[in-house]
């Protein structure tokens, strides 16, 4: 027996516990859905961009390096989910083999370690914590016990995905920790040694022309999916077979209409890497003049304009899912790529008509006046 398969084995016996114990499975599926990363891209960033494009563009870099990363951790970890490891391994003689349930959310594709789903909830609370201490500092609202609360709410938030994840027998528990540290380490480090510098204008970028920095930030965007792809062929060159995990996922999901081509971690690299790059390409010091407290803004407007581009974006989704899978992937890559910048630089600029517009009648009403 490995040492792997102990834990696993451990993991397994929490599962089963948390399982017996029952929970709420709507509220369970609601959790795995409000920090699905995809989600999290899809729907929270168009909204987080009409009240502040900072918090959006660091939301943004963050969630799409973690995509990256987690994507490139799980190839080069080929490890197992719970629900296929339990009927393949030999670690349980025949008739001692625990059954775990499956639910409509177990059957991801894609190799277990880390969990994304921990690692997107743990960026996003984080965030928020970050966020909201500059907006009690805003308003004045120096408390000197947010720290006692902010801490809690990332723990506790990231316990509740945690408990959802391994409800659903998705991941195991060390997968989970796995994912939330990586979360946990990311966004200070993208903070405060590229997002903050770049949008704020401080340190090495302060004395470097935008364009060059952005020069600098497609590359490396490029760079990384160069990474990507070599590792990918290096893989198949050594006989490993990419779609190992897809197969086993056909063949212990209860129910394979559960299972989605976008859960597969190629299609995250290549939705991780257009968002970087739409980053790199729309993302610019410019964001700082759409925050919070920037007035005058119509917010009801933004919100109403972001549902419309997502209404669009679904339509895109929808003609498109029909086409073969190489044209599939690169819609959604021209698609994604441009969500940058239609949410960080076109929508804030719309925000502000209402009052130019208002401002414009006003002066024209009181040269008529006159
Ligand atoms: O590693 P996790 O948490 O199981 O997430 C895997 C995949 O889960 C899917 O539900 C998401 O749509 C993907 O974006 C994600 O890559």
């Amino acid at each position: 027996m490995s040492v792997m398969d102990r834990v696993n084995a451990f993991g397994v016996s929490i599962i089963s516990v948390l399982q017996a114990r029952g929970f709420n499975e709507n509220i369970i599926y609601a959790i795995n859905e409000a920090s699905n990363p995809q989600h999290l891209l899809m729907f929270y960033f168009p909204f987080v961009a009409v009240i502040d494009s900072v918090f959006a563009a660091q939301l943004l870099l963050c969630m799409a390096f973690s995509g990256w990363l987690t994507s490139m951790i799980k190839w080069l970890s080929l490890s197992d989910r719970p629900y296929w490891w339990v009927q393949e391994t030999p670690y349980y003689p025949h008739d001692q083999r625990p059954i775990l349930t499956q639910t409509s959310q177990t059957c991801e594709i894609g190799s277990g370690n880390p969990s994304e789903h921990m690692t997107s909830a743990v960026i996003i609370s984080i965030l928020f914590c970050m966020w909201m201490t500059s907006y009690l500092d805003e308003c004045q609202c120096k408390i000197n016990w947010s720290s006692w609360i902010m801490f809690p709410f990332c723990f506790y938030n990231a316990l509740i995905v945690m408990i959802a994840q391994l409800y659903t027998a998705v991941h195991f528990p060390h997968q989970c920790l796995i994912g939330a540290m990586i979360g946990a380490i990311l966004v200070p480090v993208l903070c405060v040694y590229i997002i903050d510098p770049y949008i704020w204008q401080y340190g090495a970028v302060s004395n470097k022309d935008t364009v060059v920095v952005r020069v600098w930030y497609v590359l490396s965007t490029i760079g990384m999916t160069l990474i990507a792809v070599f590792t990918y062929y290096c893989y198949k060159s050594i006989g490993w077979q990419p779609s190992w995990s897809i197969k086993l996922a056909y063949r212990y999901c209860d129910n394979p209409a559960n299972i989605t081509r976008t859960s597969i971690p190629l299609f995250s690299i290549m939705t991780s890497t257009a968002y970087m790059l739409g980053w790199a390409l729309f993302v610019s010091p410019a964001v700082i003049r759409y925050r919070y407290f920037t007035k005058p803004r119509s917010i009801p407007l933004g919100l109403l304009i972001a549902l419309l581009f997502l209404k669009i974006f679904q339509l895109i989704e929808h003609f498109s899912c029909n086409l073969d899978i190489k044209t599939y992937y690169l819609v959604q890559f021209l698609v994604t790529v441009c969500k940058p910048g239609l949410f960080l630089r076109v929508l804030p600029s719309i925000l502000k008509l209402p009052y130019f517009c208002i401002t414009c009648c006003e002066r024209l009403a009181l040269k008529m006046e006159q």
